[in-house]
């Protein structure tokens, strides 16, 4: 793990169990012993299959969730225990998400402008001039301040509206930010726009990202460290390149084989059988009993066995 002083976030051996029913209850095992850094400035990947426990590891961050075992620390504290109105209000200025629905997330009654009215109401941002920092950072994201202030959000496309939520994130200095399939509603040319953005910021403004995305060539286009989780656990943790250039967990290695190359056609013969990696991981797992989560060389750490 990041042994520097850029780290923003420390996440310690999080864990998340849902229950659900009350007669017959039901338990989930969402996220478990899922341990990382999170480093001023840096783009983390989150990848995974579906259910795979992505969201939950978002949610838990952005406190929407309660942490059933483990640790979340930020500016030295424990994320659990803010729970005073003014000390969340202060967490969530530093920390914010992005959600997959652009238009979910904005009231489709208020324009643009009011949007920012309400941030400058609800926290000191310490900025003089708040056209000019607002229109400041439009410019940043490419919206056209004049084209975009007095819009309701259905005026706007979908990338126009991420692009102003990251807009939203730089304006208040976020130290941390969960993207969660930020760009897939997105048409392929936007999404490359929103992508390069996201980077720029993120470099500029020394913003962390965590981009949480099932697709792996996304996470290796976007990424400088990247996290792959397979049924809950943290498999394989890292430097992007060395992961993909040495993959070595068996969810990983299958993850590489999925993806498809430019002119490869379907073939209806080759299937493709999820109980296969299961029982590959079953045999990994068993053939390195004991081992657990090794760093296999530095900031590639890899899960050999679950217990
Ligand atoms: N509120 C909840 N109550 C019960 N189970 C839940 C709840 N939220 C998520 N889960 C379960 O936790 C597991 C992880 O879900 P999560 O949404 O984190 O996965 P994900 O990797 O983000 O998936 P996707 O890519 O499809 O969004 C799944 O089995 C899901 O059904």
């Amino acid at each position: 793990m990041a042994k520097n002083n850029d780290v923003v976030m420390s996440v310690r051996n999080l864990s998340k169990i849902f229950k659900s029913g009350i007669l017959n209850p039901e338990y989930t095992v969402a996220a478990k012993d899922v341990s990382f850094d999170i480093e001023k400035g840096k783009i983390i990947s989150l990848i995974g299959e579906s259910g795979s426990g992505k969201t939950t590891v978002g949610k838990l961050i952005l406190k929407l969730i309660n942490v059933s075992e483990g640790e979340i620390i930020y500016k030295g504290k424990n994320i659990s225990e803010i729970t005073d109105k003014a000390e969340t209000k202060k967490y969530y200025r530093r920390v914010q998400g992005i959600f997959q629905d652009p238009f979910a997330t904005f009231n489709p009654l208020y324009r643009v402008d009011r949007v920012f009215d309400m941030i400058f109401d609800s926290f000191d941002l310490g900025f003089k001039d708040k056209d000019k920092a607002i229109r400041d950072a439009l410019y940043d994201v490419n919206l056209n301040p004049d084209r975009t202030l007095g819009k309701f959000p259905h005026q706007l496309s979908g990338g126009q509206l991420q692009r102003l939520l990251i807009a939203r994130a730089l304006l208040m200095d976020v130290d941390v930010l969960i993207a969660d399939e930020l760009i897939s509603m997105l048409d392929a040319s936007t999404r490359i726009g929103v992508l390069n953005l996201l980077v720029e910021s993120c470099k500029k403004h020394g913003m962390a990202v965590i981009f949480i995305t099932h697709d792996l060539n996304l996470g290796y286009y976007i990424s400088d460290k990247s996290l792959i989780m397979y049924k809950g656990r943290l498999v394989e943790r890292g430097d992007t390149k060395k992961i993909y250039e040495n993959a070595t967990h068996p969810y990983t290695q299958m993850l590489f084989e999925a993806v498809p190359e430019i002119g490869d056609r379907w073939d209806p013969e080759e299937e493709f059988l999820p109980e296969q990696v299961v029982n590959d991981v079953q045999k990994f797992y068993k053939e390195n009993e004991g081992k657990g989560f090794v760093e296999i060389e530095e900031d590639h750490g890899v899960l050999f066995s679950d217990k």
